[in-house]
């Protein structure tokens, strides 16, 4: 029976080397099935386009303008479809129905915001717009702004839009090849002003190219060229010779500390002065709330930052894109002034309140935001939990796109939807083709939905308005030239006459501008040193 015992012996190394392998065998196929259903559509999804392994759809996305082509996919895969972003879901939402059913009425299950890592590291966690649905820098920040964004509050800025609408006809007057910059400073100075109480008055100030340069490199940081950091947290820890994100990161951070502490500081410092010495603006009550609303000096600053950012450039977009269009639909602009003269005359310019007036501009401004949308995929949401909609399955975390592109050029709801025509909005309320179903519009869609619908809509529409009837008042606007020939230019209103990104500007066009009239450019230069009273107390700090 010697011979047993080697025998076993023998039988159990081969049975561990077995098992061993086995096991090896086993762990590398669960891997490779893992990394192979990592980006497939999970069942109960809505439906979307064709997967691959680990990237999901994210290899179809193009680099620019992902707007279009999520629309593209909604001819394809309806109204909501999912796609497959690695192993994260996101569900795009294409029509207006679905947009109020899912984001409107079930507002709090699909208000959240996924994190951004990249956002909390350089704000310091206190970006109001990239906050959890009702953490607490969220919850502050919006009990902070109601007052001071509510309609009734707005009456009491318009002052300040007025000499900042006044300066820009004034500089449009005198270096009109410049137009683009002076709408640029007018709606920043508009902001930091109701804001900060700080104002700019030229577009070389430090504070306004120290701005840009900031939104420049968030953009940056936002687009592809920027590793997917919160697809794969991993990523984070690639020390910064191996990750110029980083060293842009820090860059971003300390323009934006050294523009909104300054800012802050002078506010801080015209309150020690003394009540008489502040400007009533938003920073202020907030540094006199400061205890009551729970703020630390640090959130203060960053919440102004926010106001700067997510309402500077967006209305300058607005505007310009509004001029863009003067200049490519003449026909258009011709009747917008017909309108203004027979409304408003030469005699005088106009004022807010004049908006509602005037029906063809109103028609035209919103044709405008239906066409060229400043915000063609919102700002995404996600959701709080898992949901069930039309039968489907949306996981909790999921991001939610509005694709404002894709509702806004829907040939179900629109007439030529490619087309530029103000008038569908003199033929029904929201403009829908006849027949449509148009009662689930609502004006305030450019600005998103539900819970995270924008705040600072009406201080928006407050300063584009004036701007625009300002512009249409005092101005003509054609073609650009070309010197050799003297013939006027093709003008670009495609898509590619548009930056890509998080919003839709038109990239710096010519045109050109000439005034309507002697009186009304003198009535320009007087009224530009009357509002020379309103600028002081928000000059302090030029002194
Ligand atoms: C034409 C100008 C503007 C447009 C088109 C616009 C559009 C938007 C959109 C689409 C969103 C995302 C809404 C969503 O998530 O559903 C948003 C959010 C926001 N906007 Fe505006 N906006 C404009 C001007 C302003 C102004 C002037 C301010 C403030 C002074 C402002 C402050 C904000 C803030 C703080 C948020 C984040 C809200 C949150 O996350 O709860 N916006 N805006």
């Amino acid at each position: 029976m010697d011979y047993i015992a080697p025998l076993l012996e023998n039988l159990r190394t081969v049975q561990a080397k077995d098992v061993s392998a086995s096991v090896l065998i086993t762990s590398g196929l669960w891997l490779v099935w893992k990394i192979l259903t990592v980006g497939r559509r999970e069942k109960g999804l809505p439906p979307g386009p064709p997967t691959v392994p680990f990237l999901g759809n994210v290899h179809k996305f193009p680099a620019k303008h992902v707007a279009m082509k999520f629309t593209e996919w909604a001819k394809q895969y309806g109204a909501i479809y999912s796609l497959k972003i690695s192993h994260s879901t996101a569900i795009v939402v294409s029509d207006m129905t679905v947009v109020k059913e899912l984001m409107d009425m079930r507002a709090a299950d699909t208000a959240n915001r996924s994190t951004v890592h990249i956002g909390e590291v350089v704000t310091d966690g206190f970006h109001m717009a990239l906050s959890p649905y009702g953490s607490d820098v969220w919850r502050i920040s919006k009990k902070a702004l109601q007052s001071f964004l509510a309609p009734q509050a707005i009456t009491s800025y318009r002052p300040i839009a007025y000499g900042e609408s006044t300066q820009m006809l004034y500089d449009v007057l005198h270096s009109p090849k410049d137009f683009y910059t002076h709408i640029q400073r007018a709606t920043f100075s508009f902001t930091t002003s109701v804001v900060f109480g700080w104002r700019c008055p030229s577009y070389e100030s430090q504070e306004l190219s120290m701005f840009f340069e900031s939104v420049r490199l968030w953009m940056k940081l936002a687009s592809s060229e920027t590793p997917p950091i919160d697809l794969f947290p991993i990523l984070k820890y690639v020390p910064e010779r191996w990750a110029s994100w980083k060293t842009v990161v820090k860059r971003t951070r300390e323009l934006q500390h050294e523009i909104y502490f300054r800012m802050l500081g002078q506010a801080e410092h015209r309150l020690s002065e003394g009540e008489s010495k502040g400007n009533d603006c938003f920073i202020e009550r907030c540094i006199q709330n400061q205890a009551s609303l729970g703020m630390s000096r640090e959130f203060i600053a960053h919440l102004g930052g926010v106001c700067l950012e997510a309402g500077s450039e967006t209305t300058s977009a607005l505007v310009l894109s509004v001029l863009l269009c003067l200049v490519a639909y003449p026909e258009e602009q011709r009747k917008c002034q017909e309108e203004i003269d027979r409304v408003i005359g030469s005699s005088r310019s106009p004022v807010v309140t004049d908006y509602a007036s005037l029906p063809y501009v109103q028609a035209f401004v919103r044709e405008v935001h239906r066409f060229r949308p400043v915000a063609p995929l919102g700002m995404p949401h996600a959701t709080m939990k898992d949901m069930e909609y039309r039968g489907y399955y949306i996981p909790k975390g999921a991001t939610i796109f509005l694709n404002l592109w894709g509702v806004y050029h829907n040939p179900d709801s629109f007439d030529r939807p490619e087309e530029f025509l103000p008038e569908r909005y003199l033929l029904s309320e929201h403009g829908t083709k006849p027949g449509a179903n148009g009662d689930d519009f609502r004006n305030s869609l450019p600005f998103g939905s539900g819970k995270r619908l924008c705040p600072g809509m009406h201080l928006a529409n407050t300063a584009a308005q004036l701007h625009i009837m300002n512009l249409l008042w005092g101005f003509k606007f054609d073609p650009a030239v070309d010197p050799k020939t003297g013939k006027s230019l093709p003008v670009n209103i495609n898509i590619d006459a548009y930056n890509s990104g998080v919003t839709l500007v038109p990239v710096p066009f010519d045109c050109t501008i000439t005034s309507r009239g002697r009186d009304r450019e003198d009535i320009i230069e007087k009224q530009f040193i009357e509002v020379s009273e309103t600028f002081v107390k928000f000059e302090q700090h030029l002194k």
